[in-house]
């Protein structure tokens, strides 16, 4: 296992880019923690794959370096770097047995027989794929199969890192859940340093306990599950994040209040003033958004869903629309209704970036 380091990285496809909008990857640093379960997040064409190919070495960074363990590898190319990657879509050999794909990487690398037993068994136990250990990889379903990938992935101990590039998409809606715990668990087990990489937001955020969220071509966040909830360090993360996303009103700040439409909403603290000319915007999620007759600012409702435990509120408040999560029981104003944010609640943002 390995720490990796992101140093000064950045990647353009054309050769001589000019501006920031010609770069896939705008520049980072970032390290990822030897042992760590990490989901790299983000909607597609954020530059998800191309971070993962620049880690693996299937593609060259056009800036910047790579180093595991502080080792420079940025040059080297994937089979100098130790590392098992699973794809979207199973890579197996159907002319072989279960039993023969799970031990591959290991007969590759002349690990010795009985351990690549023991490895192999123990790999299929966890899967719960004892059973079709004999059995032609063929004829098996897109759910074994990419099991047997996962399980690849997997079985090599020695690998510096493991690499998932969305490898659920191809399995059943009910088995998602039970292999995600699968992987969960195998990484407590042998605590490899794990990368998924996902575009949904449930994969990512029971998978990992740090998540990089990155938003066209930037790194714009990097925190536990808790941290992207409370505290989106972008407008992006508290949008992305969260169902529905945190709500974001432009608004004028003046100390420790907000202004809103005509209506003052009041803040955690008192802020400096953001730069003259920026965008400032207040962020609360639904979560943290209260309706009632008696006290707040008046808004109108216009949307009630029912989803259950909750119900989504989607009002106006001075005709800035938001939404509200109301548990089940409270009473939704239909007139005269007003809203209040939870003030420790609310974050401030300054051309969408968490003003501090
Ligand atoms: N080989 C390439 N040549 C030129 N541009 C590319 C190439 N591969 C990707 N890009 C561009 O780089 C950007 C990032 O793409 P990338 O595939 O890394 O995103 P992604 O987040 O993995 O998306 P997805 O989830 O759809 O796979 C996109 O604008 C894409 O069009």
């Amino acid at each position: 296992m390995a720490r990796i380091e992101l140093n000064r990285l950045a990647h353009a496809y054309m050769p001589n880019p000019q501006s920031r909008a010609d770069f896939a990857l705008k520049e980072f640093d970032l390290t990822w923690d030897d042992g760590g379960a990490y989901a790299l997040l983000g909607p597609s064409g954020c530059g998800k794959t191309t971070l993962l190919n620049i880690i693996s070495g299937l593609l060259a960074p056009s800036h910047g370096r790579v180093l595991f363990d502080g080792h420079e590898v940025t040059g080297l190319p994937p089979e100098a770097r130790n590392i098992a990657q699973v794809f979207q879509f199973p890579v197996i050999y159907d002319s072989m047995t279960v039993y023969d794909n799970l031990a591959f990487p290991l007969r590759n690398r002349k690990v010795p027989a009985a351990e690549i037993d023991r490895r192999v068994h123990e790999m299929a136990e966890m899967l719960e794929m004892t059973r079709e250990l004999k059995r032609k990889a063929k004829g098996l379903t897109a759910d074994a199969k990419q099991k047997i990938s996962l399980g690849r992935g997997l079985v090599r101990d020695s690998v510096n890192a493991i690499l998932f590039d969305e490898p659920l998409t191809v399995i059943d809606p009910h088995l998602k859940w039970q292999l995600r715990s699968q992987l969960k668990h195998l990484h407590k087990r042998f605590a490899h340093t794990m990368i998924y990489v996902t575009h949904d937001q449930t994969e990512a955020l029971t998978f990992a306990d740090k998540v990089v969220v990155m938003y066209e071509g930037e790194v714009v966040q990097v925190g536990t599950p808790d941290e992207l909830f409370h505290r989106p360090a972008h407008t992006f993360v508290g949008y992305f994040i969260g169902s529905p996303g945190m709500n974001v009103l432009p608004c004028a700040v003046n100390g420790a209040s907000a202004r809103v439409g005509e209506h003052e909403i009041a803040l955690r603290g008192g802020y400096e003033p953001p730069p003259a000319g920026s965008k400032i915007e207040l962020g609360v999620r639904p979560e943290f958004v209260r309706l009632g007759r008696e006290d707040g600012v008046p808004v109108s409702v216009e949307r009630v869903d029912d989803i259950g435990r909750y119900r989504i509120v989607k009002a106006k408040l001075d005709g800035i629309p938001f939404s509200a999560l109301m548990p089940e029981g409270a009473e939704i104003p239909a007139d005269d209704a007003r809203v209040r944010f939870d003030a420790s609640a609310v974050n401030l943002y300054v051309d969408d970036h968490l003003w501090p």
